[in-house]
């Protein structure tokens, strides 16, 4: 099928590789004219694992371009994946979706083509994207679309680092769409994947386990909900065991244990109970924030989301708090902070942990030391104001500090000489942020080890 995937970000790159990967011709447009050129290289230009080696493998069929003219005319599908960000009412900000959907109007030409909705969006947006196609498409062509086009939703549900394996090896499939014939060609598109009769790639092998690929077709505001309900599912996961740990840490118990033994239990499942310093990433917060207000549209409240965000931000509070309790002053004290992208495998720095807690330290007067193997680069473009805080080497974090914090669980620092590393502390003080270390061991070596929760 001929493919066209407006936005080639995170997202819109993943599923634009993925689909020339499983054999449909696709043409990728962005505005953003250097992250073109460095594609029509070859070259990624986000941090995502195998993703280099699967351009390589798709090239054949996967182009890139900055003009719609180039892409959509023709197209039997075209993807729409440009960001949702968060504007500061909570509301994602359409301003992208809506110029995006006002050039596809303007050059969709059918005879049938669907344009499916890969953004995550507000309930609704559905209908509001067929209406700006609908206009643009009138002014464009001087007459009524008649069918040349029908909206779908298609949220989207993979998590950055392994974006790719999520994409080919997905829990399922959500389309929604109020036409028929949309269902039938996303179908058609997605077969490779439902039935799982692609070839996988020599780096990313299909797990043992996997059978056919479920299918949800439904309609498109249940496809919209389904995926801000999925997001908030995850995060209130994740906070409720982070509420159990602060419990922990009061009671002497031992979360890591309290989640295993919790996350034995079928009906409840073992992901998703990872205690630590709480959730970031570009997902979580701005889609609990979307939820929450676009359910106050219908005089709708959702104490339970609200309740998972004020417990997430709590923990990164809890980071300071532990190391007030422990070092009693940090003015002037330097502290050093492991990790800043918001999860391991992944450059993205959107709403990470690490920057919010560097920036709480530095109010309170304390000297930050940070570190990231892959996503320093990013942080000193995006943060140049925090950038000279930035160490050539997770080594020279510990070099004179007060304190240590691990906040992202990249496997780099769990391989770290951390007996080598202590005497070069001026205190050695270690927060485990991510509860990945062995508590006992870094003891053993002489640190004053703690974790946030139990
Ligand atoms: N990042 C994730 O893990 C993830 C997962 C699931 C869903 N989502 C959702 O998918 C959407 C995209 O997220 P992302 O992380 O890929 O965003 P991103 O910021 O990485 O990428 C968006 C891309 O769209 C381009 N763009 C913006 N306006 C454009 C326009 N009018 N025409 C052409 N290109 C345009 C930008 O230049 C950018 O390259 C968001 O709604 C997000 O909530 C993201
Ligand atoms: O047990 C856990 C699991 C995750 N996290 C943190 O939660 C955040 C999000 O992690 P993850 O969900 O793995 O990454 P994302 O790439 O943000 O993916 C989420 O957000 C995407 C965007 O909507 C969705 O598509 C995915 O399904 C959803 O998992 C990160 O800061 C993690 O460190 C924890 O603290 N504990």
């Amino acid at each position: 099928m001929k493919v066209c995937v407006v936005g080639t970000g995170y997202v819109g790159l993943t599923t634009g590789a993925c689909l020339a990967y499983l054999g449909h011709d696709v043409t990728c447009v962005d505005l953003d004219a250097a992250k073109v050129e460095s594609l029509r290289a070859g070259r990624s230009p986000i941090y995502e694992p195998h993703m280099d080696e699967l351009l390589a493998e798709a090239a054949e069929r996967l182009r890139f371009t900055t003009e719609y003219a180039e892409a959509v005319p023709g197209a039997d599908v075209v993807f729409i994946a440009v960001q949702t960000p968060s504007l500061p009412d909570g509301n994602p900000d359409l301003r992208y979706l809506r110029s995006a959907a006002e050039t596809v109007g303007e050059h969709v030409a059918g005879p049938f083509t669907v344009v499916v909705n890969k953004s995550t969006v507000p309930i609704g947006s559905g209908n509001w994207v067929d209406a700006i196609l609908r206009e643009s498409f009138e002014r464009a062509h001087g007459r009524r679309p008649d069918g040349a086009f029908a909206v779908a939703s298609n949220p989207e549900f993979l998590r950055e680092g392994v974006a790719l394996f999520d994409t080919l090896y997905p829990d399922r499939i959500v389309i929604g769409s109020d036409d028929p014939r949309s269902l039938h060609v996303l179908n058609e598109l997605y077969r490779p994947i439902l039935n799982q009769s692609f070839t996988p790639p020599t780096f990313l092998p299909r797990p043992g386990e996997l059978g056919a690929v479920p299918m949800v077709s439904t309609d498109l505001a249940s496809a919209e909900l389904i995926k801000y309900a999925a997001n908030a599912f995850l995060a209130i996961k994740i906070s409720y065991i982070n509420e159990i740990g602060r419990l922990a840490g009061r009671v002497g118990a031992d979360i890591m244990e309290v989640a295993r033994g919790t996350g034995l239990d079928a009906r409840i499942g073992p992901r998703f109970l990872e205690p630590g310093v709480g959730w970031g990433g570009s997902c979580f917060g701005k889609d609990t924030a979307a939820l929450i207000t676009t359910a106050g549209e219908y005089h709708h409240d959702m104490p339970i989301v609200q309740a998972a965000r004020e417990v997430n931000a709590r923990q990164r509070r809890m980071v300071v708090d532990r190391l007030l309790d422990e070092l009693r002053l940090i003015k002037g004290r330097r502290i050093g902070l492991l990790g800043l992208a918001f999860k391991p495998e992944t450059d993205d720095l959107r709403d990470s942990p690490a920057t919010d807690i560097a920036e709480q330290l530095i109010a309170h007067g304390a000297r930050v030391a940070l570190h990231d193997p892959v996503a320093a680069e990013r942080f000193r473009r995006e943060r140049p104001d925090l950038a000279r805080h930035l160490c050539d080497s997770a080594e020279a974090v510990f070099d004179d500090s007060d304190a240590v914090v691990l906040v992202t669980k990249w496997s780099h620092y769990l391989d770290l000489d951390w007996g080598k590393l202590l005497p070069t502390m001026r205190t050695p003080v270690l927060l485990d942020g991510r509860h990945c270390l062995d508590a006992e061991r870094m003891r053993r070596l002489g640190y004053r080890y703690l974790s946030v929760g139990g």
